[in-house]
């Protein structure tokens, strides 16, 4: 059990049952024995990917004050630029060592969640790139409709209506994160990681990782094994809000990323969450006399704020203001 599945999903932009099923169960599969998997035949192009590569390239090697003018601890709703270091993935290591760009669903001030400073919702922060900002809501709005494909097709392994998180999906709170790892400065640094060990906080995150490699998975023994690149795939894995939601049917695996050497490391993650506001409580068939509910039930918001609050020092500070 050392090589992580790769799941064709083509059949599911044919559109035939059959294609559908057939997916469907190899995604049940993977859910249930690994939580992670590479999806490829999927409808994102090789040109977004390298177009978006290069201008977070251009993004990260700005001056530190002109990427701070975007500073995401200076925000109540999570969006911008998180210097090196504001996260802390592994409470038992030292901070990660990563920048970050965050994204997600536009809400101007006017609107009226925004008005009423409902959690996490607000207008996005971009830089002042040329092409930067049109790209970003494209790539956004594209890997929000890919994950909700998937999706639908893990509504057929877990018997739910096809529609089940379609109708939960909208107004998202799903976040696009660019990360750039620094090289570490030698081969013996092991205590400092690029993304220190962890579970995703949310339903499914759908990866992009460039050449450089350093994903690692822990599998059921407790073996950490790498997850290397696979050009043209994303990597899909589970995060907590989806255990919960299935009652540890589809499990949400520790991974963590060893800082590169000698090379840096551009990654892409998406973060498909469905609406703050969307009950976070066991599946009608994922719960019967022999294996009750484990989670008491939640809402998308106060888990996501809760998990925020453990990851990020500046968050701690915000919620006891
Ligand atoms: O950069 C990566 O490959 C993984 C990042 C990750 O696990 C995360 O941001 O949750
Ligand atoms: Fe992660």
């Amino acid at each position: 059990m050392n090589r992580l599945p790769v799941i064709d999903i083509s059949p599911l932009y044919q559109d035939t049952a059959a294609g559908w099923q057939a997916v469907a169960t190899q995604i049940d599969h993977a859910c249930r024995e690994w939580g992670f998997f590479y999806i490829k035949g999927h409808p994102i192009s090789a040109e977004r990917i390298e177009h978006l590569l290069s201008i977070a390239q251009t993004f990260f090697a700005l001056p530190d004050e002109e990427k701070l003018r975007i500073d995401i601890t200076q925000t109540r709703h999570h969006r911008g630029y998180g210097a090196v270091a504001t996260e802390q993935l592994d409470p038992n290591r030292p901070s990660d060592l990563k920048e970050t760009f965050d994204m997600g669903l536009h809400l101007p001030d006017e609107h009226p969640h925004v008005m009423a400073e409902k959690p996490l919702r607000g207008p996005n922060r971009h830089p002042d790139l040329p092409g930067w900002q049109l790209l970003m809501e494209t790539h956004y709005s594209d890997m929000q409709a890919l994950a909700q494909t998937l999706l639908r097709a893990m509504t057929l392994a877990l018997g739910i209506d096809r529609d089940f998180f379609d109708q939960r999906f909208e107004e998202p709170v799903s976040v696009l994160r660019i990360i750039h790892y620094p090289p570490r400065e030698t081969a013996s640094c092991s205590e400092q990681q690029g993304a220190g060990a962890h579970t995703d906080y949310g339903c499914v995150t759908l990866l992009y990782q460039d050449a450089a490699g350093g994903l690692q998975v822990r599998n059921v023994q407790g073996e950490w094994i790498d997850a290397p690149p696979i050009d043209g795939t994303f990597v899909v894995n589970l995060g907590d809000m989806m255990a919960r939601w299935s009652n540890d049917r589809y499990v949400s695996t520790p991974h963590r990323v060893i800082s590169p050497l000698g090379v840096n490391r551009y990654s892409m993650p998406f973060f498909a969450e469905p609406h703050p506001d969307t009950a976070i409580e066991c599946l009608p068939g994922c719960q019967d006399v022999n294996n009750p509910a484990k989670y008491p039930p939640t809402t998308c918001a106060e888990f996501l704020l809760s998990r925020f609050a453990d990851t990020y020092a500046y968050r701690r500070e915000l919620e006891a203001s």
